[in-house]
């Protein structure tokens, strides 16, 4: 081999190689990068069929790639090759990285976040008697941590981590070029977008949520409320049927055995139906069909594309690697593919926090704003903050902009 088994990529690269540029733990163990790594050349959506088989062609046995796609699909990938990943039991566990005195601020005001929602509200209004009418999309908005000092990745990852129904991940971003801080995406996803073994493969798509409650019985009567909601029923089948479309071509067969159910994490209930199907062709990468599904309905919305550009309108905020898709995948295709949500994107003593919902006609604003409050509950958890700090928020500012 006679190629450098360095990285090329500028500054600070080097120090991602050193912590490991990816890591992943989740209820079937954990995978990190491990040793001998090389950047996979990086470019967009339409190439990464190149770019991978050239990264596998001249990699040892037991290679694997990994890392992240970016939200929009023009945007260029960020992903790794080791040659001698790291496997072992999931690790969880109580760390060290809860600074208790690390601050919460407004990025995205939940005022801002309801006009967009109202926006599109009327977008979908407008179109409704048209052809082809944007029938769902899905907003985002964000929030600060600023702590005292740097903020690592590990200890944060471990401590989201705790949670045994989510994958906790780890990927390095391109830095900046207005800044030398190496970049991170760190969070705990629900939502497995592909996972590939041998000719099988399983997508478990979520949508449709609900806020966890402490009260066992105003728990229960969330989750029941949330399974006969017409409206969250609505939005999930659209991900559904989106994704089994997308998979036909490339399956023998394909099914929702067990039909749509009800999901959780620690803090939020979602409807989730788990698709499943064999290949006709057992060799294709799983990296490539997730790329394929990518972004599903769950994150962008319906029509894709014209979701993708009103997002780019209403958004101020760019989404970057958040709603993009992180995980691995071995030489014979395998591989687990995660939906990037639930995550904060680190930089220095920074953390950017990201959560969204899906809007369809019918949706509410203020209950959406809530709902993506709510979803900031696990970040600010493993930041040592209040889970319902984003909450109490957008109550404070609500206040102040009724003069109370
Ligand atoms: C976009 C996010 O979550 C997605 C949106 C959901 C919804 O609208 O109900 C549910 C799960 C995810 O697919 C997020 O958490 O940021």
């Amino acid at each position: 081999m006679d190629q450098p088994l360095c990285n090329m990529h500028e500054f600070p690269a080097a120090e991602q190689v050193a912590a490991g540029p990816f890591s992943f733990s989740g209820p079937g163990g954990r995978l990190a990068a491990g040793h001998e790594l090389r950047p996979v050349d990086r470019g967009r959506a339409d190439s990464l069929d190149v770019r991978v088989a050239e990264a596998f062609r001249c990699s040892r046995p037991g290679a694997v790639i990994g890392g992240a796609l970016p939200f929009r699909r023009m945007d260029d990938d960020f992903l790794w090759c080791s040659q001698r990943p790291e496997y072992g039991p999931a690790t969880a566990g109580p760390d060290d990285c809860a600074s208790g005195e690390a601050v919460l601020q407004t990025e995205t005001s939940s005022r801002l976040y309801g006009e967009a929602v109202s926006e599109a509200l009327r977008v979908m209004d407008r179109e409704r008697t048209g052809r082809d009418p944007l029938r769902k999309i899905v907003l985002a908005r964000t929030l600060a941590v600023i702590a005292p000092d740097r903020i690592a990745p590990d200890p944060l990852m471990a401590r989201l981590g705790e949670d045994p129904s989510v994958t906790a991940f780890k990927v390095a971003l391109p830095a900046r070029s207005d800044s030398a801080a190496a970049r991170w995406l760190v969070g705990a996803t629900p939502e497995l977008l592909l996972e590939k073994r041998a000719g099988r493969i399983q997508s478990y798509p979520l949508a449709g949520s609900a806020r966890r409650s402490h009260d066992p019985v105003s728990d229960a009567e969330a989750c029941s409320n949330l399974a006969r909601s017409e409206k969250d029923r609505r939005e999930h089948a659209m991900v559904v049927e989106y994704i089994l479309d997308t998979l036909s071509p490339w399956c023998r067969n394909l099914g929702c055995p067990e039909g749509t159910g009800l999901t959780c994490t620690r803090s939020m209930w979602h409807l989730g139906t788990r698709i499943v199907g064999d290949l006709k062709n057992d060799t294709v990468p799983s990296v490539i069909l997730a790329s394929a599904l990518h972004p599903t309905p769950a994150v962008c919305g319906l029509p894709r594309d014209r979701a993708a550009a009103l997002i780019d309108r209403l958004e101020p905020v760019s989404r970057d690697f958040y709603a993009g898709v992180v995980g691995w995948c071995n030489q014979r295709g395998d591989g687990a593919w995660q939906v990037a949500i639930r995550c904060a994107e680190l930089s220095g003593n920074r953390a950017r926090l990201f959560a969204g919902a899906g809007i369809v006609p019918g949706s509410d604003p203020d209950s959406e704003t809530a709902e993506t409050g709510s979803k900031f509950a696990a970040l600010l958890r493993a930041f040592g903050l209040p889970g319902d700090a984003a909450l109490e928020l957008d109550a404070s500012a609500r206040l102040e902009e009724i003069g109370a």
